[in-house]
């Protein structure tokens, strides 16, 4: 019997019927009890930025292969990339291409010639508050001000090189 198979008393009996070691557990492996006490908050993830050398092509991935829900692409001069989102119901993807000679994922397609994961998009109530603590914690942010992102709302995105190697998004909820 698998260990997910109530019937077998495996895993899932025992998880159900021991919460407070459950909580024991996730309070250790989250490690909340060391979160310092902060005037902004993280939210949901808003969405994984995937750069792709072929936009079309991308898109009729998303929609006829793996029959997802995906948008017109949009120009966003102002980012230099063009988007197109792909909806997942808990959270999207946002494809990205380049747009003009300065777009900044140009050198990510070099490196990458068949496309990759970019960034991931984070919420936060208080971008404000967040860009004030991140520079007191010496975290690179790529912008002098918050720039308005793809959902009409302001953004700041942190150096990769900060954030253990991940190019992390914030986004005013
Ligand atoms: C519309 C909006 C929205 O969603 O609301 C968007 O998506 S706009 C999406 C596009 N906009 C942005 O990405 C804005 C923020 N990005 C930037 O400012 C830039 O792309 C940087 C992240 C600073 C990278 O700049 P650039 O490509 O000129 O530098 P580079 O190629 O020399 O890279 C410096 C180092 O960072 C690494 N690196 C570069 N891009 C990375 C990425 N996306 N994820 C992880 N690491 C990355 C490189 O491999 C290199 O490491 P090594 O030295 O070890 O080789």
């Amino acid at each position: 019997a698998s260990a997910f198979d109530p019937s077998s008393g495996g895993l899932l009996t025992r998880l159900q019927t021991s919460a407070p070691t459950i909580r024991t557990l996730s309070t250790s492996n989250y490690h909340s009890h060391s979160i310092p006490s902060s005037l902004w908050k993280l939210g949901r993830l808003n969405h994984i930025a995937i750069a792709v050398p072929d936009l079309e092509k991308a898109q009729a991935f998303y929609k006829d292969v793996l029959g997802t829900r995906v948008s017109e692409a949009v120009a966003l001069p102002e980012h230099g990339v063009y988007t197109v989102f792909v909806e997942l119901g808990n959270t999207k993807l946002e494809l990205l291409h380049p747009l003009g000679e300065k777009s900044p994922i140009a050198s990510f397609l070099q490196k990458n010639k068949t496309g990759g994961m970019h960034h991931i998009c984070i919420e936060v109530d208080d971008i404000k508050a967040a860009v004030t603590e991140l520079k007191e914690r010496k975290i690179r942010i790529l912008s002098e001000e918050p720039k308005i992102g793809a959902h009409g709302k302001p953004v700041i995105f942190l150096h990769p090189k900060d954030c253990h190697g991940v190019l992390v998004e914030l986004e005013q909820a």
